[in-house]
């Protein structure tokens, strides 16, 4: 469903005028079927977030395509419902002002000019999305800053989910939750992917949370695609960068 080849991007450094540019991503290439949760790992900086906002089409590639279903991603017609994300930072995430029925009716309305009735019916499945991310119907009026960081993310990926997307990228969406609730979010997005056969891109530093929920891990180091591997055999990674990563982990 997801098809990228050969991607490239650099960003100019030095000012303005400068003619001098850092490449972030070379050559990347890889495939992503609907319903699978893919994650990509690598360092900080190894240009992971870059790669996501490519997938979602916020920034272009300098070489090389993004296809969603045959469609390049910065082509709007091509993501709109099928894909959605979750961000690191669910503090702003969230408008300060938008109570969390509102910031769940907002991807709703972008996709539905129509309201009258179906807004009714809308209105009413914030209670049940309310109840799949584990909030009761209470949260609706509540704002932002009355929320803990866990429940504000709960809500993040209420939204997600609300347009029935085929995938949601989450890039680093459990990173700022301490152990337990980050635990709790993890088998969330285990449970959502039952109930709605989405698929994820799980976009870490985190390998341990990346093995809790991954079927595949992609490896990047400097902008490259290091090495793919299969959950079930991650134990048997090749490059000494992938081994090196995995003994951080296990000790
Ligand atoms: N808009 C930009 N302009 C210039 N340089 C950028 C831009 N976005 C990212 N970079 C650079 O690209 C490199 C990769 O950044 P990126 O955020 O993609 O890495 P990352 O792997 O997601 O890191 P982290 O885990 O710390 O978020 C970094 O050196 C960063 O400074």
């Amino acid at each position: 469903m997801l098809k990228v080849e050969q991607v490239e991007k650099s960003y100019r450094t030095g000012g303005l005028f400068s003619r001098e540019r850092r490449q972030v991503l070379t050559g990347i290439s890889f495939e992503w079927k609907q319903g699978e949760c893919l994650g990509i790992i690598g360092e900080s900086g190894s240009g992971k977030s870059t790669l996501g906002r490519l997938l979602l089409g916020i920034e272009k590639p300098d070489r090389g395509a993004i296809l969603w279903e045959g469609e390049r991603a910065h082509n709007r017609r091509a993501r709109s419902g099928k894909l959605s994300a979750v961000f690191q930072d669910y503090t702003s995430s969230i408008h300060p002002f938008y109570t969390v029925e509102k910031a769940l009716m907002e991807p709703w309305l972008l996709q539905n000019k129509r309201q009258g009735k179906l807004r009714d019916e809308y209105n009413r499945k914030i209670d049940v999305l309310l109840h799949q991310v584990g909030l009761d119907p209470s949260y609706r009026t509540k704002y932002p800053h009355e929320l803990s960081g866990g429940e504000a993310q709960r809500v993040c990926i209420a939204r997600a989910v609300s347009t029935e997307p085929r995938c949601i990228l989450l890039d680093e969406a459990v990173s700022s939750l301490d152990g337990s609730v980050q635990l709790q979010v993890l088998d969330l997005l285990k449970s959502l992917k039952a109930l709605y056969n989405v698929g994820y891109i799980f976009i870490t530093h985190d390998l341990q949370a990346a093995a809790y929920i991954c079927d595949r891990i992609m490896i990047i180091r400097d902008g490259r695609i290091e090495e793919v591997v299969p959950i079930g055999q991650l134990k048997d990674v090749q490059s000494p960068y992938a081994r090196n990563l995995l003994r951080m982990v296990l000790t």
